[in-house]
């Protein structure tokens, strides 16, 4: 904590230890971590509420699509072989058909088709039973677009047989999968179900995030910050995360360092949400509210091997899984990316997204002993994805600014002493970007 007016301010409180709990690399806090996600509840849905969460179970066609024989085109439904009898060949020549009725799309088809004749259909319409091909508009005598029903048609053009006919249940039929369990309704899954007529859906639910900011130098967004103080942005940035993969998020800014007051705020702050994250107030500091808080009540606070992000704290409260992160900007954020997605991905069932892998169009050096995650923008040429440093100051976690327009993190090993140009990488993707 850096408030200017702490320097002459309350007596320190009576600290437990700084004592650091456990010494872990990023897979092994990851493993604790989503240990601790509990089973995904199901729920059925309505559709139109249901985007961004996770099939619970297979959702199958409930009929065929289409849900009739139908026109791929604007034109005339025939029988093809009325058209070879009539004296049309693959060779040319052209015949001439009675128009005996007009299907536009929405309209129900007639019973059949009388033999040696035609009926004007529309793209989507039902075609007659009995009819094999659809001759385009285009390949007849009648011009394009609105005009009336004609009382023949000359076709001078053969087309193969089926052209233009679109088979009952060809895209799906009834009873067969449409999306498998686990999979995410996005809008194209989601739009799909629509279309063979699903309203609603069994899922899995959202986790219920609060997010928390802490540290008496915070002021809110739209106030001038003070000497010593400045504009919570964690808040904003780890709400964004939440909310961005569809978990509804409450944002809060706690701007005291008062344990014994965050204490009388615990039983609200664990309220009816899954996922309670605080951001701040986690290290070795005098003034450590959340570690002051939360470590005498069990939650265990230590190190891991990573950079940004090392100080993380985790826990379990009235059954609320705590993630207490460190308050740089940066190092909240690789965190709340590295370990509480993947907590509420478990939590809801999500399958976690595969790795996205990049080129490195730069280099640079590192220490090795801890992984490294920094900050890149992504760049799509010649058929590669190039990672290039959002800023030549790295991965330093303090740079909020520089958050802006970065697209992810390259994950560099624990062990590695840098990344060379042209080195394929692994890069922890934000969401949404
Ligand atoms: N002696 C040691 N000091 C520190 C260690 C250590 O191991 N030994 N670890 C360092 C590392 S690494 C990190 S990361 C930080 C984490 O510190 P805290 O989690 O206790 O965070 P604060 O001290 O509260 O804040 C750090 C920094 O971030 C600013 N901040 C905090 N919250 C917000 C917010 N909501 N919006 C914007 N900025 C925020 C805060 O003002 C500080 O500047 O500890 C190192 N120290
Ligand atoms: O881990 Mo801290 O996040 O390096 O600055």
């Amino acid at each position: 904590m850096t408030s200017h007016d702490r320097v002459h301010a309350d007596p320190v409180p009576a600290a437990p230890t700084a004592e650091i709990a456990w010494q872990r690399t990023v897979a092994e806090h990851l493993a604790a971590v989503v240990f601790l996600a509990p089973a995904p509840r199901t729920v059925e849905m309505p559709l139109a509420e249901a985007s961004g969460l996770a099939l619970a179970a297979d959702v199958v066609a409930p009929r065929d699509l289409p849900g009739w024989d139908c026109s791929a085109m604007d034109g005339f439904a025939v029988r093809r072989s009325d058209l070879l009898t009539a004296g049309l060949s693959t060779e040319g020549g052209e015949v001439v058909l009675p128009v005996v009725g007009d299907v536009p799309a929405g309209a129900v088809a007639p019973d059949g088709l009388p033999a040696g004749s035609a009926v004007r259909v529309m793209t989507g319409a039902p075609v007659p039973p009995g009819t094999d091909t659809v001759v385009a508009v285009e390949l007849t005598d009648v011009p394009r677009g609105p005009v009336p029903l004609p009382a023949q048609v000359r076709v001078h053009g053969l087309p193969p047989l089926g052209e233009a006919v679109r088979g009952r249940g060809s895209d799906v039929a009834a009873g067969q999968v449409v999306a498998g369990a686990g999979s995410r309704l996005d809008a194209l899954t989601l739009g799909s179900l629509a279309a063979v007529g699903v309203s609603s859906v069994p899922v899995h639910s959202a986790a219920r995030v609060r997010v928390v900011a802490t540290g008496d130098e915070l002021v809110p967004l739209g106030s001038e910050p003070g000497p010593g103080q400045l504009v919570d942005c964690n808040s904003w940035l780890l709400h964004g995360l939440a909310t961005s993969l569809g978990h509804p998020c409450e944002r809060v800014t706690l701007n005291h360092d008062d344990p014994e007051r965050m204490a009388a705020d615990l039983p609200s702050l664990l309220a009816d949400v899954d996922l309670l994250v605080f951001t701040g107030g986690v290290s070795a500091g005098a003034f450590e509210v959340v570690r002051q808080c939360l470590q005498p009540r069990g939650v265990e606070f230590g190190q891991v091997a990573m950079q940004p992000g090392k100080p993380q704290g985790v826990g379990v409260l009235d059954g609320v899984t705590v993630l207490c992160l460190p308050g740089n900007p940066v190092s909240a954020v690789v965190s709340f990316l590295a370990f509480a997605r993947p907590w509420l991905d478990a939590a809801s069932g999500r399958p976690s997204p595969a790795p996205v892998r990049a080129v490195v169009d730069d280099a640079w050096r590192k220490k090795p002993g801890r992984a490294q995650f920094m900050p890149v923008v992504l760049e799509a040429t010649d058929g590669r994805l190039l990672a290039r440093r959002r800023s030549s100051d790295g991965s330093l976690s303090h740079l909020a600014s520089r958050l802006a327009g970065v697209a992810g993190f390259v994950v560099v090993p624990a062990d590695a002493d840098g990344v060379r140009e042209g080195d394929l990488v692994e890069v922890m993707m934000v969401p949404g970007s």
